[in-house]
């Protein structure tokens, strides 16, 4: 009888460790904690803490370039494998953890672009919006991003200290409500976040990050029509998104803005155009969708961006004066035109050397190892592996990028040896890449090369702390920077034409 209580929980134990030495065994040749390939257990407390980034960087500086940090999950931070994994046909499909970001309404999952893992519905839905995001499309939102350049360069006039993060954050969803559907959300009119939009944002992406290591228990306690988990209203911002599609649909622009958005075409619009050619794919519902998308894409990530950038030229004087040598030339308006500044060499070197050192996305982006299994990085992972690059860590690499890869030095864009650069643009992984990589890079750049310049041409900015460096909260998908404290004064002695806010729309 006594032998019977201990045979139960021995044999309990004897199969859970068998599982989990069956769990280490399947990819054991890939170095990396030992826990991690036991259980997710690691990855999912790293990730839950916001420390996945760091201690990958970490892992791959011993390790190498590839690292098991989950059960199936590899990290590999060597720029060759992009190709492999991202490119267009190479059949890697996005991993289990993107299920996690699915809405859920009524019993149902409901699908975005980035969470769908259904390759033929991604395709079909990015097919019919892709027209709305070219490099040409992206010009006729130009009228937007200067509208609220005006409203920032203002708010920013009005406070000689302030939070550089926030007020980024700021600026980019007032500009992207307006370039999706030609109305700001009114944060930096507000100096806040109107109506919760930005919460409920950084909620879905940090809902991401907390459940990411596990999807299945994630449907258990959230999407279980048993225990049903409480609905959330929708935001501000899907309700001025929805009366908007509304109103247009029935043609009653009425506001000021909108008088605005007869002449000046926004994402809605496009967006409105391309349901008629794809009914389909791009419904009322896919329309709010794909309007949702767009602005929780471009709050946070172009927000702490560009709050990067400026920090990092505060930090570098003599980068900073090279900079603003190079708009002064140019002869930029104060609200610079694009086509004044998409082509300067040393802004653009700066752009792309922010986003080097400072990627927003905070763990790999992770896809699966199709049928047949592949030899990635010199290493055979089978069928289901899921493998990803970290931008944060590829852009470590010191084969492409020199010893000095820590250093922010945006001249190492500018050499002369072609092929070196040919190397670094191929490992740039700032927007991603392959056919999930990012739609809105377009408008996003437009943006930053706009913002920046108008910036740090009207004001002398100071950070209050001098020794402050870079902080930023990983704990969810999209890195939240935390406050720059920052003095401004408006400059008397940089000439700008006063033409400007006008762009070239
Ligand atoms: C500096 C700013 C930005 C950065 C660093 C950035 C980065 C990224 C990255 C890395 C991805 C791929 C995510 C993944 O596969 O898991 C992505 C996807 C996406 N981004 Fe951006 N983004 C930025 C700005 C924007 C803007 C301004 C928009 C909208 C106007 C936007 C809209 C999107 C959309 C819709 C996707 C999903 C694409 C798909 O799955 O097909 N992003 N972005």
């Amino acid at each position: 009888m006594m032998l019977s209580y201990f045979i139960l929980p021995a044999t309990i134990l004897a199969l859970v460790g068998v599982r989990l030495v069956l769990n280490w065994s399947k990819l054991r040749e890939a170095p990396g904690p030992i826990l991690a390939g036991f259980t997710n257990i690691w990855r999912a407390y790293h990730q839950y803490n916001g420390t996945l980034r760091e201690k990958l960087i970490e892992l791959h500086a011993k390790h190498g370039t590839v690292v098991r940090y989950g059960v199936k999950c590899i990290s590999i931070s060597d720029p060759e494998v992009i190709n492999v994994v991202y490119g267009s046909r190479a059949g890697f499909i996005t991993a289990e953890s993107y299920k996690v970001l699915m809405g859920y309404q009524n019993g149902k999952d409901v699908p975005s672009l980035v969470s769908t893992r259904n390759e033929k519905q991604h395709g079909a839905l990015r097919r019919s919006v892709a027209n709305a995001f070219t490099p040409t499309a992206a010009l006729d939102y130009e009228k937007w991003i200067d509208l609220t350049i005006e409203e920032l360069l203002e708010s920013v006039a009005r406070r000689p200290e302030f939070d550089l993060a926030s007020t980024a954050l700021w600026y980019t969803m007032d500009a992207s409500a307006r370039f999706s559907f030609g109305e700001p959300l009114g944060c930096l009119a507000a100096e806040g976040d109107v109506g919760g939009s930005i919460q409920l944002i950084r909620d879905r992406l940090s809902h991401w990050a907390r459940w990411a290591s596990y999807p299945r228990i994630e449907r258990l306690v959230h999407r279980n029509p048993i225990f049903k988990p409480p609905t959330r209203g929708p935001s501000s911002m899907v309700a001025a998104a929805t009366a908007k599609l509304n109103a247009r649909k029935n043609d009653k622009g009425v506001s000021k803005e909108d008088k605005e958005a007869d002449v000046t075409p926004d994402l809605l619009d496009r967006f409105l155009e391309a349901s008629k050619d794809f009914p389909q794919a791009l419904d009322g519902q896919g329309i709010v969708g794909m309007l949702m998308s767009t602005i929780s894409g471009a709050g946070d990530t172009t927000a702490s961006t560009i709050a990067a950038m400026l920090f990092y030229l505060m930090k570098n004087p003599e980068i900073l004066k090279k900079l603003e040598d190079e708009l002064t030339d140019a002869g930029i308006q104060e609200v610079p035109a694009f086509a004044e500044v998409s082509k300067l060499p040393y802004l653009n070197a700066v752009l792309k050397e922010s986003m080097r050192v400072f990627t927003p996305l905070s763990f790999p982006m992770e896809r699966l190892v199709p049928a047949g299994g592949a030899v990635i990085a010199g290493m055979y992972f089978p069928k289901g592996t899921s493998v990803g690059c970290m931008p944060a860590a590829i852009h470590l690499n010191r084969g492409v990028f020199g010893d000095d890869v820590d250093v922010f030095r945006p001249e190492r864009w500018l050499i002369e040896d072609r092929e070196q650069r040919r190397l670094m643009e191929a490992a740039h992984m700032g927007f991603s890449r392959g056919r999930r990589n990012c739609l809105g890079q377009n408008i996003a750049v437009l943006s930053i090369k706009k913002v920046v310049p108008a910036l740090i041409m009207k004001f002398k900015f100071n950070l209050v702390d001098s020794n402050a460096s870079l902080k930023a909260d990983y704990a969810t998908a999209a890195a939240v920077v935390e406050p720059i404290y920052v003095t401004s004064k408006i400059k008397t002695d940089v000439s700008i034409s006063s033409t400007g806010g006008k762009g070239n729309c």
